[in-house]
């Protein structure tokens, strides 16, 4: 069996390379996979064929997520692969806004010349900054990226307050136990000297930190967004600064109305853009991709509940349908009415979607056509799939 795999955006080729020689890369306009990074899926059109698409990287807003499962597309993404590479951003901003160094470069290129040492040495005290040690940060929002982040302030000398109301359990394991737990978002702002903010965006977090997060937050303090435009409002964060309440504000995600404004510094989305993370990402979506399409398991999806079952029968049905009373019951009985033995089976569901898994020793040519079809045509199904073991 091959399958075709269409990719978009700079894939790195050590994920390229990872796929075996049953996966063809961007031959063909009918792809069984999409790989991608931060392209905006949110308004395509979906080819018949696809059957999952995986996001190299963590955010997952630019997939219409409810729109692909009716599609009966698994929707993947890689977690933490580019956790550290956004830590490591992160952290080297913390600094380089405490020590001043934007404006002191900026100062540095306009005072060349004849009498640099002596007016660089009666300047200098303007570019006077503090230091990380014994300050507070606060994370909002624990996962892959906010988990680290804790972390390494904490080896830094730093105080940490965390928020996190989802936090899983997995999640909360990798936590370090010096990390004090905050209920709401105000009291863990309220005595920070540092905010940054790593969580994904949704319905719920948009402008997850808005004017009167920012008002309860300490004076002179410096703002992080490197999860999303967005999730902090920044016409807020820009008043704010003008106000002299923030002492800076910094993100990865650019808009007019923040652009060339004095301590706000504005990166163009590139915390997860390293050689490493790249790489991670790639690789673990490859993966995730063969995975997906040889055997039906669904570890990591975003949309589909996470199933991995042993694949030892020769053929393996997977549907993927609404979370509704009788399903399994009507896809077990087209399965006897066509005299098909069941070797195992499993089902799973997530919020209003469930996937079901039919392992099956025999099967002929028609009966498998007939078998997918008959599972299609039940209306609460949105894709029934027959894979063969390899
Ligand atoms: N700037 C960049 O290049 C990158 C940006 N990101 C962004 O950062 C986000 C976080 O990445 P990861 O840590 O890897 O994801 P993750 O899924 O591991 O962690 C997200 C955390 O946010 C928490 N959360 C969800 N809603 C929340 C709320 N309302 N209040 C507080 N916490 C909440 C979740 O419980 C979870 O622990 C991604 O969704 C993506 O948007 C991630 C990687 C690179
Ligand atoms: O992983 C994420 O959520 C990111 O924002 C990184 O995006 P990118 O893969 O660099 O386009």
């Amino acid at each position: 069996m091959t399958y075709q795999v269409k990719t978009f955006n700079a894939i790195a080729q050590s994920g390229l390379d990872t796929f075996n020689d049953n996966f063809k890369i961007n031959q063909t306009d009918d792809p069984d996979a999409y790989l991608i990074r931060s392209v905006n899926l949110r308004d395509a059109e979906f080819p018949q064929s696809l059957k999952t698409i995986v996001r190299a990287g963590a955010g997952t807003n630019n997939v219409p997520i409810h729109r692909a499962t009716e599609a009966g597309i698994a929707v993947f993404n890689t977690p933490g692969s580019n956790a550290n590479a956004v830590k490591e951003l992160v952290i080297s901003l913390m600094i380089s806004a405490s020590r001043n160094i934007f404006a002191a470069n900026a100062y540095s290129n306009n005072h060349v010349g004849a009498d640099v040492s002596k007016r660089t040495e009666a300047d200098k005290t303007k570019f006077n900054g503090t230091e990380l040690m014994g300050k507070k940060l606060a994370v909002i929002g624990l996962g892959h990226v906010g988990s680290l982040v804790a972390e390494a302030a904490l080896e830094l000398g730093m105080n940490v307050i965390g928020y996190d109301p989802y936090l899983s359990t997995d999640a909360a394991w990798n936590i370090n136990n010096h990390v004090d737990r905050s209920n709401t978002i105000k009291q863990a702002v309220k005595n920070a000297d540092y905010v940054t903010v790593h969580v994904p965006k949704n319905d719920e977090t948009y402008k997850l930190i808005d004017r009167n997060v920012i008002e309860a937050m300490k004076q002179n303090s410096i703002l992080f967004n490197y999860s999303r435009l967005g999730i902090v409002d920044n016409e807020a964060a820009l008043e704010a600064v003008l106000d002299k309440k923030l002492k800076y504000y910094v993100t990865d995600f650019g808009e007019p109305i923040i652009a060339d404004q004095e301590n706000v510094i504005v990166t163009p989305h590139i915390g997860g853009s390293t050689l490493e993370a790249e790489s991670n990402g790639a690789t673990q979506a490859a993966n995730t991709v063969m995975r997906y399409l040889e055997t039906g398991d669904t570890v990591q999806s975003v949309n589909l509940p996470a199933m991995k079952v042993p694949f030892e029968a020769p053929y393996r049905f997977t549907v993927i349908h609404k979370n509704v009373p009788n399903m399994v019951g009507q896809i077990t009985t087209i399965l006897a009415q066509l005299n098909v033995n069941i070797a195992s089976m499993s089902n799973a569901a997530k919020k209003d979607t469930a996937y079901t898994i039919i392992d099956v020793d025999d099967l002929n040519a028609e009966n498998s056509i007939e078998l997918i079809q008959k599972i299609d045509q039940i209306p609460e199904v949105y894709r029934a799939r027959l894979i063969k073991h390899k």
